[in-house]
């Protein structure tokens, strides 16, 4: 089915009285609660209105008035409480709706819902049916609508802004303006088409099309060039905590999360599974796995677990490499080496290659990782006490791609050295910096949580440069949806210049139309019924 703007409402309106559908939902949450909020949408919300007030007439229209809800079937009391009318078109729907606001017992919601079924035309909604009807019926764009649905999934508050942004139409507005912009490009390459040749219009009109549909690919690319930040900030950073067994990533992520989420215990080996658990850490969303410490093993399942854990780092956004602090210091890594010696135990570990661009992975040192002493290999001679410069305070990734010292195979890695309460005074002296490792490195002990604060202001810092800043003067991409279709319709773009450039301007307008049909799949202008299903169906019942 087509749909346009223009076209919704009248669509609605034949559908709605084809069917004289209206639906009914608890849209408050389920369980018990001080008040519930049952809502009608339809034809036969005013009917149900009266029924159940048992008035001939209707309440004013948005005014909460305080009423007897009664039982058509038996004319018997059901509960008392505030209704509330609203006529269409000025209603979320757009079409008549009620709202019973009555005590949240179970058994009132349910004597509510068993009376609102009985009625003549009125059937449950579906997930999604209310926000779907607000669509079809012009209140409310395709992505304002996605918006919707994630402020109700919103678990933080980023997610919160990043949603009610969305929802308000400050995304939809962008792709609304590309798309008017296309479509005055597409007139004057028509007109381009049309008019005779001797007539002065045609080259104009070709020159600002052109000047134009470059102007907008430019800032379509630039929009996809978002590093990912607002899928990421809707669907959680995927942290991976990885490291040799017994370092303490089960301990680590037990602070982090602030429960035994993990099993801890001195046995190397304890944790087998990825141990995954969402948090809200500084008002962003994190997915953070603990993974099965990394080593070469006969045991099948820990083989197993071995091979979840690289393919969670592989995946993840950020790694944790956990290291323990006694086995750092015996290192005889010289002071200038560090992020050698990282990227070296990185690969005895068998952590995925996909940020280690400088490393050669073809032959990874199994021998060095089955002897048990690849902590202990670099047989260099240890750097003066001097030189070194351990760093407690965290040194954010900023900085050092500021300073160049970055190393580009580290990027998305945080080093964490763990149980610094075993080391000496003298011993913590011989620990790497963040400088010194080409990327940030934070001392901490589980035991005693020193570091810990350093290493959650880093971990804060990567996360929301991650995920972008949810007010920022232009807001970010939130779904792959729409990345799929901008990238189409970027390729149309460009394609016309192309085609331009050949002179063939009937393909060049071929192009244009390809991109608004892009540009419209995303705000819900053109063809979107195949598309309507997937968005509607993450709603919950009532929205
Ligand atoms: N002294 C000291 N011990 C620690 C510290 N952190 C963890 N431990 C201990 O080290 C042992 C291993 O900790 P885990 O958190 O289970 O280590 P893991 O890396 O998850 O181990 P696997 O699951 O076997 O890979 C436990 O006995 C912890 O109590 C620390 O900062 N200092
Ligand atoms: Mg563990």
């Amino acid at each position: 089915m087509r749909l346009t703007l223009r076209s919704k409402s009248t669509l609605f309106q034949s559908y709605s009285t084809k069917t004289g559908s209206t639906v009914f939902a608890l849209s408050s949450g389920h369980g018990r609660c001080g008040v519930a909020v049952i809502r009608v949408s339809g034809p036969s919300s005013s009917e149900a209105v009266k029924t159940l007030c048992g008035k001939t007439k209707l309440p004013h229209p948005r005014l909460a008035s305080l009423q007897r809800l009664i039982d058509p079937s038996t004319s018997e009391v059901i509960d008392r409480g505030i209704v509330l009318w609203f006529p269409g078109p000025a209603s979320f729907t757009g079409e008549d709706c009620a709202e019973f606001h009555v005590h949240g017992g179970t058994a009132v919601v349910t004597a509510i819902l068993d009376a609102l079924g009985s009625l003549p035309g009125l059937h449950h909604a579906a997930p999604g049916d209310f926000a779907r009807r607000a669509f079809l019926n012009g209140k409310m764009g395709l992505t304002e609508v996605e918006g919707l649905g994630d402020l109700i999934n919103a678990e933080t508050e980023a997610q919160r802004r990043q949603a009610i942004r969305q929802m308000e139409g400050d995304l939809g507005n962008i792709y609304s303006d590309w798309r008017n912009r296309i479509l005055k490009c597409l007139a004057n390459v028509e007109a381009f088409i049309d008019f005779d040749e001797e007539e002065n219009i045609e080259e104009d009109a070709m020159k600002i099309a052109t000047v134009e549909v470059e102007k907008v690919s430019k800032e379509v690319e630039h929009h996809l060039a978002d590093n990912r930040r607002g899928e990421r900030l809707r669907e959680g950073v995927h942290v991976a905590i990885i490291g040799a067994p017994n370092v303490g990533k089960s301990s680590l992520l037990n602070m982090l999360c602030r429960r035994p989420a993990a099993i801890v215990s001195p046995i190397a080996g304890t944790t087998r599974d990825v141990v995954e658990t969402a948090i809200n850490f500084t008002g962003y969303p994190v997915l953070l796995s603990d993974t099965a410490g990394l080593r070469e093993t006969t045991d099948i399942i820990e083989k197993e677990g071995v091979k979840r854990a690289l393919d969670r780092a592989q995946k993840a956004d950020l790694k944790v490499l956990m290291m323990d602090a006694t086995n750092v210091i015996n290192t005889k890594s010289p002071h200038s080496k560090w992020s050698e010696y990282i990227l070296d135990h990185m690969v005895c570990l068998g952590i995925p290659a996909t940020t280690l661009q400088n490393f050669d992975q073809s032959s990874p040192n199994t021998e060095y990782m089955n002897s048990g002493q690849f902590l202990e290999t670099k047989k260099s001679s240890s750097p003066p006490a001097q030189d070194m410069h351990p760093d407690q305070e965290s040194v954010s990734r900023e900085v050092l791609d500021q300073s160049g010292d970055e190393d580009p195979a580290l990027n998305s890695v945080i080093v964490a050295i763990n149980k610094s309460d075993l080391l000496s005074e003298k011993e913590r002296t011989l620990l790497p910096s963040s400088k010194d490792a080409k990327c940030p490195v934070c001392i901490l002990s589980c035991s005693t949580s020193e570091g810990l604060d350093a290493f959650t202001a880093l971990l804060a810092d990567q996360v929301k440069d991650l995920c972008g800043d949810p007010l920022a003067s232009s807001p970010t991409l939130t779904q792959v949806r729409h990345r799929a279709h901008l990238k189409l319709c970027h390729q149309h773009l460009v394609r016309y210049q192309s085609h331009v450039s050949s002179q063939n301007t009937v393909l060049a307008a071929e192009a244009l139309r390809r991109a608004l049909r892009e540009l419209g799949q995303i705000t819900g202008t053109v063809s979107v019924e195949d598309v309507l299903d997937v968005i509607f169906k993450d709603f919950c019942i009532g929205k």
